[in-house]
C-alpha cells in the first residue's frame, strides 16, 4: 500500500464521517470515535439511553461500510443457540433449521449490533467473547468465519432489574466504550422534534452514499495505518506513565474527592487495553492528517479506550461512571505531556 492510498482512505474517512452526520446529528464526537474503531478494527460498547440515535447510527455506519447488519435484542430468555439458529415447523408442516442472525451472512457480516446486551444471560455473553475475540463460531459441525466482523453493544443502564453485568474479562475486549447522548443545542433538539426527515429512519438511510469504506478492505488499510504511523520514544514514555497511572494512581499524586486511594483500584488497565490505546492512538492522528501520534491523539481517545478496564472496589463501582470520569481527566492532569 502506498501512501497515495492512504491518502487516498484519508479522504474516504472524511466522506464516510460528513454522510454519517447527515443520518445522526449532534453526534460529532461519537461519530469520529466509531470511525476510529471502524480503522482500528475494534469493537465498542455504546452507552445511551433508548431512542438517542444508536441505531441509526449503526445503521448508518453498516452502509457507509457496505457488508451486512444485524441487529439483536438481548433479553432474558435468550439463549445462545439463538444467534447461531432457528428452528420451526415450515409451510409443509415440517421441522426446519435455519441459520440464525450470526451465520445468515456468512463472510458478509461486517456490524452485528447487540441491543441491551446485559438483559441477556452470562452464558450468551460468553459466545458473543468468543465471536468478538476469534470472529468465529461452530455450528452445524464445523466452523464459520466473519473476518470483517465488528460488534456493537448497548447496555441498558436505566433499568437494573433482571439484569446481568458484562464480565471484566468481556469489557476487555470492547476497544471503545461510548457515550451517545441527545445534543443540548436546542437548534439541533428542534430538527430532531421538527424535521419529518429524521421521523422515518428506513428514508434517512437511504440518503447515506454506500460502500464508502469498502469493509473488505478494512483489515488491510488498519494493518496500513499501525505501521505507517511513527510513535517516537518520547511519546511512548509519556503512553506507558498514562497506563501506568491506571495502576497506581497515589504514584502519580492523583487524588479523587471522598475516595481512599489505597482501596479505590482493584485492576488498572490490562496490557491489552494499553496496545488498544495505541491502536485506537495511532488512528485518531491518521485521521488528524499527522503521520506521527502527537499527546493529543491519546488524550482524545483516553477516557474512552481506557476507562471501562480499570476495575474498583466493589465499594466504588456503584460510583463508577463518575469516578471514572474523574479518574480519567486526573490522569491526563497529572501525567506530564511532553
Ligand atoms: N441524534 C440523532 N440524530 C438523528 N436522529 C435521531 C437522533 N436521536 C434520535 N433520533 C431519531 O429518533 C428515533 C429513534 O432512534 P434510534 O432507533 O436510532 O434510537 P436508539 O438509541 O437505537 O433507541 P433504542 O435503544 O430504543 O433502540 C429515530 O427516528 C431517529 O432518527
Amino acid at each position: 500500500m502506498t501512501d497515495r492510498n492512504l491518502a487516498d482512505w484519508h479522504n474516504r474517512a472524511a466522506l464516510f464521517e460528513q454522510e454519517i452526520n447527515k443520518a445522526v446529528i449532534g453526534l460529532e464526537r461519537p461519530v469520529r470515535l466509531v470511525t476510529t474503531a471502524i480503522f482500528a478494527r475494534g469493537h465498542a460498547m455504546l452507552e445511551g439511553d433508548v431512542g438517542v440515535g444508536k441505531t441509526t447510527l449503526l445503521r448508518a455506519v453498516a452502509r457507509g461500510i457496505g457488508g451486512a447488519y444485524e441487529r439483536i435484542e438481548g433479553t432474558i430468555d435468550l439463549m445462545p443457540n439463538d444467534l447461531v439458529y432457528h428452528t420451526y415447523i415450515n409451510e409443509a408442516g415440517k421441522p426446519q433449521v435455519d441459520p440464525g442472525p450470526i451465520l445468515k451472512h456468512g463472510e458478509e457480516l461486517s456490524t452485528f449490533f447487540f441491543n441491551e446486551v446485559n438483559r441477556a444471560r452470562p452464558q450468551v455473553h460468553s459466545l458473543l467473547l468468543r465471536v468478538m475475540a476469534e470472529k468465529s463460531v461452530t455450528a452445524f459441525n464445523r466452523e464459520h468465519y466473519f473476518p470483517h466482523l465488528q460488534v456493537f453493544a448497548d447496555r441498558n443502564r436505566v433499568e437494573k432489574d433482571e439484569t446481568f453485568e458484562i464480565p471484566s474479562a468481556a469489557r476487555d475486549r470492547f476497544m471503545m466504550e461510548l457515550k451517545i447522548e441527545t445534543p443540548e443545542d436546542p437548534a439541533l433538539q428542534r430538527e430532531l422534534m421538527f424535521n419529518p426527515r429524521f421521523y422515518d429512519v428506513d428514508a434517512l438511510i437511504e440518503t447515506i452514499q454506500p460502500g464508502i469504506l469498502p469493509y473488505r478492505e478494512l483489515n488491510e488499510i488498519s494493518r496500513q495505518i499501525q505501521h505507517h504511523i511513527q510513535a517516537s520514544e518520547t511519546l511512548q514514555n509519556y503512553a506507558l506513565q498514562l497506563w501506568q497511572a491506571t495502576r497506581f494512581p497515589k504514584n502519580f499524586s492523583i487524588a479523587l474527592d471522598n475516595v481512599d486511594m489505597d482501596r479505590l483500584i482493584l485492576a488498572g488497565a490490562s496490557a491489552r487495553g494499553a496496545g488498544m490505546l495505541m491502536r485506537a492512538a495511532r488512528v485518531t492522528a491518521w485521521l488528524n492528517g499527522r503521520t506521527h501520534v502527537l499527546p493529543e491523539d491519546i488524550r482524545e481517545i483516553f477516557h474512552e479506550t481506557i476507562a471501562h478496564r480499570v476495575f474498583f472496589n466493589p465499594t466504588y463501582e456503584l460510583r463508577r461512571t463518575l469516578l471514572a470520569e474523574q479518574l480519567s481527566q486526573k490522569i491526563l492532569q497529572q501525567v506530564a505531556a511532553p
